[in-house]
C-alpha cells in the first residue's frame, strides 16, 4: 500500500468517480474523508501526505503556497487518486482543492469527480486549528487561505456542508448528499 493511500476494500462493489473533501486548513478534511472512506469501503487519500519537503516548509512557516507550488502536488495527489480508483473503485481524499482552476484540473486527471465543501465559521475554525497540536499546519495560514477559497460554482458536481455540527452528523449529511448525487451509492451500507 502506497504512503497516504490507506483502507481500500477491492471486494465491495464501489462506483468509480473518486469523492473529494475540500475546504481550508483546519475545518476538518481529514477526519471526514477518513469516515467517508469507511463508510463507503474505499481508500482514502490524504492529500498532506504528498506535499514536497518545500512546500511543508513553507507551510510551517506560515507562508501561503502559490499556485507553482501547489499545481505538482495536486497532479500528485491526483495521480494516488487515480491508482485507488483503479485498484479498489473508488476514494475518498482530503484535499483543499481552494480554487477552481484547481479543481478543473483534478477534473482533467480523474474525470467526473463530486467536491463535498466543508465551511463554516471563521471563529470555529481557528478554535480548532489552535487546539490540534499534531500536525505542521496551525491558525497562521488560514486567512491566505479564506482569502483565495473560491466555492462550488453551480456546473461543479459537489455540495458544501456545514461544520458546525457533530461529526456523526457532517457524516450522515454527506453519505445522504453522495446517494442522492447517485455518486458511489452503491457501496453505501
Ligand atoms: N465536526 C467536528 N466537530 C468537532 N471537531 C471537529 C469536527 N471536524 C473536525 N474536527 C476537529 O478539527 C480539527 C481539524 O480537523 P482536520 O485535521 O480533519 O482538518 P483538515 O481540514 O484536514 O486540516 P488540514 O487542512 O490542516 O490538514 C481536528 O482536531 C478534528 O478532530
Ligand atoms: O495550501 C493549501 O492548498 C493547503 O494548505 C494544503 O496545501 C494543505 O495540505 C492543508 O490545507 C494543510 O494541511
Amino acid at each position: 500500500m502506497d504512503h497516504g493511500e490507506t483502507g481500500g476494500n477491492a471486494s465491495r462493489p464501489v462506483a468509480a468517480s473518486p469523492v473529494f473533501v475540500m475546504g481550508v486548513c483546519g475545518v476538518g478534511k481529514s477526519l471526514l474523508a477518513r469516515r467517508l472512506a469507511d463508510a463507503l469501503g474505499v481508500a482514502m487519500v490524504e492529500a498532506d501526505d504528498f506535499h514536497s519537503d518545500e512546500n511543508r516548509r513553507k507551510m510551517a512557516r506560515d507562508l501561503p503556497l502559490t499556485d507553482a507550488d501547489r499545481l505538482p502536488w495536486l497532479d500528485a495527489v491526483s495521480a494516488a487518486a487515480k491508482r485507488q480508483v483503479q485498484s479498489t473503485g473508488g476514494a475518498v481524499v482530503a484535499c483543499s482543492c481552494l480554487r477552481r482552476a484547481y479543481r478543473d484540473r483534478i477534473r482533467g486527471a480523474l474525470g467526473n469527480s463530486v467536491f463535498l465543501h466543508l465551511a463554516g465559521p471563521r471563529a470555529l475554525i481557528a478554535e480548532r486549528l489552535a487546539a490540534r497540536t499534531s500536525h505542521f499546519v496551525g491558525a497562521g495560514l488560514l486567512d491566505s487561505q479564506l482569502d483565495i477559497l473560491e466555492p462550488l460554482e453551480d456546473d461543479e458536481s459537489g455540495i458544501a456542508l456545514e461544520i458546525n455540527v457533530p461529526i456523526d452528523d457532517v457524516v450522515v449529511t454527506a453519505l445522504d448528499e453522495l446517494r442522492r448525487m447517485g455518486a458511489p451509492a452503491q457501496s453505501i451500507v
